[in-house]
């Protein structure tokens, strides 16, 4: 059996090597012909998997991508052909909620601000939704959501964006990209809405680029230095619009969801999936793939500060680090003015390709030595409180 995989997916080897031959390609660049031998398709969202590319194709079993959105992927007409799919639903939810944390931890330093006596609203509240509303609620920030499509079969409360654009301070973007329908987030943020944000908004989208109108961005950004923008996502990656970047506080290639937790759960979901397509027995655990972070165990004294929690956060995640070398890696595209390419050869696509994945918080244990009840950090996600 031949598998076709992603370079860019880890621990593909350990799980899929006992079934068949592995060959690891670029996915953004994949050809037909590349795929027309493949038994198995594993791919990332980089990859637009559709008739074009599986045209050739005549004997594919199972494809699969290690990924929560599914934009990229013509289910049509893998239906059309019954050709198994699956995805990776909620695979690097955790990932995205706590980066969406730290982001806001780090504003609130730089703006010598306050996250806890905010209202956070979140749109779209799934599975990265939901994981950022967890660690808000772990640290007793309020939270409002707003969910047209699940809003009447959900217990939870739900307001309307309106009045969520009305209410929050901050804002966090978490709806799949969809271009039609009554429900569709395609510039869903265009420049009318960007506009009605209240004064000091902070903005953040760890979705899909195109969820807000980036060039709109730009414009409402010129005449609006109040609001505070994180972006983690781009209106047409792997390109993005350079000239936006100043604007945003905080910059990074896509990488919210890249935790090592992520990548692995979204590994393994395909590997489970292809092993019930198979009638196989899957008898490998994604435990054991991960390694031990390089610190496991760290000891507090008392309830930390917001400073101190952001200090605890950097300790496993620093986000500044990406953002520093996005600015860097934009700053040599644009002295040598190459827009288009330039970035995908070059810097968004290879800074993404070399990322150092992050650990989620429950890879470090954190220890009270004190009296006091940090049991909150638990359900923030770490390790070993109170013990
Ligand atoms: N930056 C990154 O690295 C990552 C980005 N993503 C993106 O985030 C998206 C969301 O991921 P999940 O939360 O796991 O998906 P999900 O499917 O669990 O949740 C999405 C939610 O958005 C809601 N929704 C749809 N249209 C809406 C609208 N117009 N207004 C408000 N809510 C709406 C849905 O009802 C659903 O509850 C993915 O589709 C993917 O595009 C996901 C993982 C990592
Ligand atoms: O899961 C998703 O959806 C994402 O956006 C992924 O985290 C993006 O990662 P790649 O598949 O592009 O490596």
């Amino acid at each position: 059996m031949k598998i076709l995989a992603d370079e860019n997916m880890p621990y593909v080897q350990q799980l899929f090597g006992d079934l068949g031959t592995i060959e690891t390609v670029n996915g953004r660049e994949l050809t037909p012909e590349q795929a027309q031998d493949a038994d198995v398709l594993l791919v990332r969202s980089v990859t637009q998997v559709n008739a074009s590319l599986l045209s050739l194709n005549k004997k594919i079993k199972f494809v699969g991508s290690a990924t929560i959105g599914t934009d990229h992927i013509d289910t049509d007409y893998l239906a059309s052909r019954d050709i198994p799919f699956s995805n990776a639903p909620g695979c690097n939810a955790t990932a995205v909620g706590e980066f969406v944390f730290i982001a806001m931890l780090e504003l609130a330093n730089r703006f010598d601000d306050s996250l806890k006596s905010k209202t956070v609203g979140i749109v779209g509240a799934g599975n990265t939704g939901s994981a950022v509303a967890k660690c808000l609620a772990a640290y007793g920030v309020n939270v409002l959501l707003h969910d047209p499509v699940i809003a009447d079969s959900d217990p939870r409360d739900f307001v309307s964006l309106d009045e969520l654009i009305h209410r929050c301070d901050v804002i966090s973007l978490h709806v799949p990209i969809t271009k039609t329908g009554e429900h569709k987030t395609w510039y869903l943020f265009d420049e009318a809405r960007l506009n009605s944000l209240k004064p000091d908004t902070w903005l953040l989208n760890c979705c899909r680029g195109e969820v807000i109108d980036n060039r709109a961005l730009i414009k409402v950004k010129q005449q609006r230095s109040d609001i505070k923008v994180v972006l983690d996502v781009w209106e047409g990656e792997p390109n993005p619009m350079l000239e936006l970047v100043p604007y945003v506080e905080l910059a990074t290639p896509h990488i919210a969801g890249y935790s090592l937790e992520g990548k692995a759960r979204g590994t393994y979901m395909l590997y489970m999936k292809l092993m019930q397509v198979l009638g196989q027995e899957a008898d490998k655990s994604m435990t054991s793939l991960l390694p031990s972070l390089w610190s496991e165990q760290l000891s507090i004294e008392s309830v930390p500060s917001e400073k101190s929690l952001l200090q605890l956060s950097r300790f496993i995640y620093d986000l500044r680090d990406d953002d520093e070398q996005f600015r860097a890696m934009i700053l040599i595209n644009s002295s040598k003015n190459k827009r288009v390419n330039c970035a995908n050869n070059n810097g968004f696509d290879l800074m993404r390709k070399n990322h150092k994945h992050r650990r989620e918080f429950s890879a470090l244990r954190v220890v009270s030595t004190g009296q006091s009840d940090v049991n909150w950090l638990s359900n923030l996600g770490f390790s070993g409180i109170g013990q």
